[in-house]
């Protein structure tokens, strides 16, 4: 599903009216309108229905909402907030209705409105949260942030109309305090603030409501961002035809591991083989030849001459160029520790051997002292950072990449021309076109050591099955955090670990084979 921000909004707006004829006081009777529905389904007979309206157009739908559910004779009360000198036009009208109509309204100036409005909500009331909605500017403050502080403590069901108040739309950032709704409806499309964190801790449910903006507009408009959809994914996955052998699957190698780190290596490979490769090459340091054999069987090793730290040693670049000479993609990065030689393999892997590189962890760390090979490279790059390793490629403070995850990713992305996977609990997928993907499944149990190694043997095993770079990312995360939600049901959050998601991928992909 597409996800909006703020301008995009303004947009569609603009657009609804221009060209279609749909005016804004039309979107808003919808707004309100698909608020209502949604409050009725928390009501009871004893229930009142509490409206919190901004001075803006949020507080419009409110306004509508309040007057319909009158209308079907529910119990509403509703309480301003701000200046009503300040009432957005649309807003107005529907306020000029609701004076005419036998609705109680409150204004809350101080903090006795805000003590009025929070002895007011009893346990089974519904209050309707219409401060803010995408037109959000700056923190929270004074008499709002005592309102929003008396509707979190109150014990009514909260629904938000389109934004839980106090969230950025576009940024996903708190203002400084919101509103911790038990649901939010989202109005046309979800915003950035609906999907990212932190803000989506505050949704509760999240539901999506049409109001009758066209398809067709949402088709026109250049919607750079959506969420990976289960669908689209389906429809991504290689079919394993009957008259096939494993070339046909691809050849993949994995540059992995480093004395201490041979774990990397295995849950790589594995997880490479769980995912469809036909042909795995390991290529690893000599040392961690038998036990990486052992584990992983059914990969042909290359070990290679090592350092006394149990690194790749000096003088092995031209051999492991030449070992990935046959493969249809190539990997590295995942436990390989980090040298001048490592400095020295990824050059030459990115700036003359012509394979597509998904480069991660220690390969991260490594390409972070020398980005600018990328603007050499042969051909596609896909990079697979957590936000330690983004902030080291980008020189940017961790709290900018957690802050600003998109933007970063994009702007990376653009900039070097790579496919750039910022992994987190909204992993983003940036590519260089512009396009930005985000995955909404997963969970916290997935944050363990080798989660990351995992992730990086999907995507390589997606692209020597012939998705390309960009659709393997994609794929690759959604796999990873469907393996993990699949898995989290027998292990619990707790006691998930990196293997176990491995053992996830068969189920994954036996369930999209089934469904085909
Ligand atoms: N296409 C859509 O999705 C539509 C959305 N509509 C609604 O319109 C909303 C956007 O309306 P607006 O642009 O009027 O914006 P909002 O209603 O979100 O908020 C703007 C108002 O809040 C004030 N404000 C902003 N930050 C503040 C702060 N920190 N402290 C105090 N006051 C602050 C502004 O001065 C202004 O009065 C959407 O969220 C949605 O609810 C619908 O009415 C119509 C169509
Ligand atoms: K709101």
């Amino acid at each position: 599903m597409k996800i909006a921000v703020e301008k995009d909004i303004r947009e569609i707006d603009l657009r609804a009216n221009e060209k279609y004829r749909i005016s804004q006081i039309v979107l808003m009777e919808n707004s309100g309108i698909a608020l209502a529905e949604e409050v009725k389904k928390h009501v009871n007979r004893h229930s009142k229905v509490i409206i919190v309206v901004g001075m803006g157009n949020n507080g419009g739908d409110g306004l509508v909402c309040a007057r319909h559910l009158h209308n079907e004779s529910y119990s509403v009360k509703i309480f301003m907030i701000g200046n009503l000198k300040k009432l957005s036009e649309h807003a107005n009208q529907n306020f000029e209705i609701i004076k005419h109509l036998n609705i109680p309204v409150e204004m809350i100036n101080d903090i006795g409105g805000v003590k009025k409005l929070g002895k007011l909500i009893a346990y089974d009331d519904v209050v309707v949260d219409c401060i803010f909605g995408i037109g959000i500017t700056k923190d929270v403050e004074g008499v709002y942030e005592l309102a929003i502080d008396a509707i979190n403590d109150s014990e009514g069901y909260i629904i938000s109309c389109d934004m839980p108040s106090g969230i950025h739309a576009s940024e996903g950032l708190v203002m400084k305090t919101a509103v911790r709704a038990d649901k939010t409806v989202a109005l046309c499309l979800p915003k950035v603030g609906n999907i990212m964190y932190p803000a989506a801790e505050y949704n509760g449910e999240l539901v999506v409501k049409k109001i009758s903006v066209p398809n067709e507009l949402i088709a026109e408009m250049s919607l750079p961002l959506e969420t990976i959809s289960h669908e689209f994914i389906k429809q991504l996955i290689p079919k394993r035809q009957r008259n096939s052998h494993k070339g046909v699957y691809g050849k993949a190698s994995i540059i992995a591991g480093s004395f201490g780190m041979t774990g990397a290596a295995i849950l790589c490979g594995k997880s490479a083989l769980r995912s469809g490769v036909g042909l795995l090459k390991l290529i690893i340091p000599e040392s961690l030849h038998t036990i990486i054999t052992t584990s992983v069987p059914e990969a042909v090793t290359v070990p290679l001459a090592e350092t006394r730290k149990g690194v790749f040693g000096i003088n092995q670049v031209e051999k492991l160029v030449q070992t990935c000479d046959a493969a249809d993609v190539i990997a590295i990065g995942p436990g390989c520790g980090q040298n001048a030689e490592m400095n020295e393999i990824l050059r030459h892997l990115i700036t003359l051997v012509d394979k597509p590189v998904i480069i991660d962890a220690d390969g991260l760390n490594t390409l972070a002292k020398h980005v600018d090979v990328l603007e050499n490279k042969l051909n596609k790059v896909v990079l697979t950072p957590h936000p330690g390793e983004m902030s080291r490629l980008t020189n940017l403070p961790l709290e900018v990449i957690n802050q600003h995850p998109i933007r970063t990713a994009s702007e990376f992305a653009h900039k070097w021309q790579v496919i750039v996977v910022l992994k987190g609990a909204r992993t983003v997928v940036a590519l260089p076109s512009g396009q930005i993907y985000i995955n909404v499944n997963g969970n916290p149990g997935m944050a363990t050591a080798g989660s990351g190694d995992v992730l990086t043997g999907i995507i390589t095993s997606l692209v020597a099955q012939g998705l390309t770079p960009e659709n393997a990312a994609i794929a690759g995360v959604y796999i990873h955090g469907y393996s993990g939600d699949l898995m989290v049901s027998q292990k619990g959050e707790y006691g998930l670990i990196a293997g176990d998601l491995i053992e996830g991928i068969t189920h994954v992909f036996r369930n999209l084979e089934l469904e085909v």
